[in-house]
């Protein structure tokens, strides 16, 4: 079977869940761990060095929320050490694969790989766009803002983390399986004319169209791809542990296809899959959906 050009993986577990309303998805990591990820990947002739998880703080005082932006504090704090790990992997020729946590962990995910790419494209799998700012924010969860952030906008605290000029731009961004967009970010996407490819699109025009276009997109003019996976853009019926779910999402083949489809294009220098909530599962089934689509993203195939 054919490997991506890197094949050394470095595997970063991210416990935070202070990003998200709902308890739980801090386990994410070890359910994605138990479903046997190293050796699937092994099995595809990869590398794997587990560097374990980012330490989260759990004192009683950082789990109050606090300011308007809950958890501010400790999401900073974990997403600077996060940057800094996949910039630190980066370095040593690795590819970081993040396993989450809630969907705050983009921030320091994309700031860590800005350290070495500069022109990165994104594609962001989600029933939400996570384009909240400080000021649009209905629930203050960070874990709703961490794409704007990764563009430069919302809380200095965090479009500072690994410097307030990286960011990556509007036009390198797509956004698939949206179905759930506050006013705030409506407003926010028409304004930096970021493509999102919703629901309707896939409905009307089939996956394999819209990640055609989402591909040109993303590599079109940058130094390589990021995949933010978030598990709520698959439908709750196929991946039912998660914290914000939402009806109408993607199918387990559509989202096969388009991991395959990536695969193919061999443009991705990262990755994180986030949002598995094992108290919200059947079984573990989404940590396993996830290990299933990391298959298909690292070159497994049918036949
Ligand atoms: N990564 C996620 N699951 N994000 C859900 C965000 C939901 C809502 N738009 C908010 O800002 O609170
Ligand atoms: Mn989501
Ligand atoms: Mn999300």
């Amino acid at each position: 079977m054919k490997a991506v050009k890197n094949n050394k993986i470095s595997l970063i577990g991210v416990p935070l869940q202070y990003g998200a309303d709902r308890t739980g998805v801090d386990m994410g990591p070890s359910a994605i761990r138990s479903s046997h990820v190293q050796t699937r990947l092994e099995a595809l002739g990869y590398h794997i060095r587990d560097l374990g998880d980012i330490h989260v703080n759990r004192t009683i005082e950082a789990c109050a929320a606090g300011e308007k932006l809950k958890h501010l504090k400790e999401i900073k704090n974990v997403n600077s050490q996060l940057c800094q790990v996949v910039a630190d992997e980066m370095d040593k020729g690795q590819f970081p694969l993040v396993l989450g946590g809630d969907h705050s962990i983009a921030i320091g995910t994309i700031k860590g790989v800005l350290q070495h790419v500069n022109k990165l494209g994104v594609i962001w799998f989600d029933a939400h766009t996570d384009v909240n700012t400080d000021e649009t924010t209905f629930t203050g969860n960070i874990h709703g803002m961490s794409l704007a952030v990764a563009l430069g906008y919302g809380h200095h605290e965090l479009t500072s983390i690994g410097g307030a000029e990286k960011t990556i731009r509007p036009e390198n961004v797509a956004i698939i399986g949206a179905r759930s967009i506050d006013p705030g970010e409506r407003k926010f996407l028409k304004e930096k004319g970021i493509r999102v490819f919703t629901m309707h699109d896939i409905d009307r025009n089939g996956m394999k169209q819209v990640m055609e276009e989402a591909l040109e997109i993303v590599t079109n003019g940058t130094d390589g791809v990021h995949l933010s996976l978030d598990l709520d853009g698959m439908d709750p019926g196929e991946a039912p542990g998660v914290g914000t779910p939402v009806s109408g999402g993607m199918s387990y083949r559509e989202s096969h296809l388009a991991m395959e489809m990536l695969y193919e294009r061999d443009c991705l220098v990262s990755a994180e899959f986030v949002e598995v909530n094992p108290m919200m599962d059947q079984h573990n089934k989404t940590a396993k959906i996830a290990v299933e689509l990391i298959g298909s993203v690292f070159g497994e195939r049918i036949l």
